[in-house]
């Protein structure tokens, strides 16, 4: 995998990205924040926190598909040029219905790729991520972790410098979770920085190298992944780590 192309001496690192007193409300009810975060060019971090806590609502505000009902959100650059840099991958993908490749390959096309340089492209990166096999076959064909597979390979093709992630192992068989923690570690060793969700303290131990602990919409704790799980500095993320039930 060729490395990330944001050096910077060519454009601008989008990172980093800041939230100051950021909100998510809906109909006067607050689903997450304020929260005030700062994340820097590298990292791999991992959300975790109980059901409902707000972890999807931050994700989906830190990409742009949530505006902030209050405070603000700045990158490192204009909007619009960070949005071109960044990526985000459901807990159920969803792909359009035409053959692997072309939906890898669609990325590239919609930003003016021409399409036999494009299938060429998303041909590689289906090789990166064990999907060679599949190439021509209809995506609708795939089975769960080939699917987020896919998803991944179609979220890194214009390698982000930024790549969020909802529960992308959720619902999958060891084997698919073990391949695709392997398509993450070397996405982040290329470059890319990674914000992810999971509800499975096994994967996160594995993978996180920081953690952002959401607790009742509010940004409960942030710390390095071995601080956390060590000894975290509050009650609620201790009992959460013992594996009790949060209200
Ligand atoms: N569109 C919406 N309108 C109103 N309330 C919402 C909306 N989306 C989410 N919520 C509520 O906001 C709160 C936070 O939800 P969110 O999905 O962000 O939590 P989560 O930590 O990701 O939960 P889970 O782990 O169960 O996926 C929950 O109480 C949820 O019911």
């Amino acid at each position: 995998m060729v490395k990330a192309q944001h050096l910077p001496n060519q454009t601008p690192s989008i990172l980093p990205l800041k939230l100051q007193g950021a909100c998510v409300k809906r109909r006067g009810h607050t689903l997450i924040g304020p929260v005030d975060l700062t994340l820097g060019r590298d990292g791999f971090t991992i959300i975790l926190g109980p059901n409902g806590a707000g972890k999807t609502t931050l994700l989906r505000l830190m990409h742009g598909l949530e505006r902030p009902s209050a405070g603000r959100l700045d990158w490192n650059v204009p909007e619009v040029q960070a949005r071109a840099h960044q990526a985000y991958v459901f807990q159920h993908p969803t792909l359009m219905r035409r053959t692997v490749v072309d939906n890898v390959a669609y990325p590239l096309v919609i930003h003016g790729a021409p399409r036999a340089l494009a299938r060429a492209r998303a041909t590689e990166a289906l090789a990166q991520v064990g999907l060679s096999e599949h190439v021509t076959q209809r995506a609708s064909a795939l089975s769960g972790g080939e699917r987020q597979k896919l998803a991944l390979a179609r979220a890194l093709i214009r390698r982000p410098e930024i790549l969020f992630l909802d529960e992308p192992c959720a619902s999958l068989d060891g084997a698919a979770t073990r391949d695709i923690e392997a398509i993450l570690n070397r996405a982040h060793a290329n470059g890319t920085r990674i914000v992810m969700i999971t509800h499975d303290l096994g994967q996160a131990r594995r993978l996180a190298r920081d953690v952002l602990f959401i607790y009742k919409g509010r940004l409960h704790e942030a710390a390095p992944a071995d601080t956390f799980f060590d000894g975290p500095a509050t009650a609620e993320a201790q009992a959460f780590l013992n594996g009790d039930i949060l209200l």
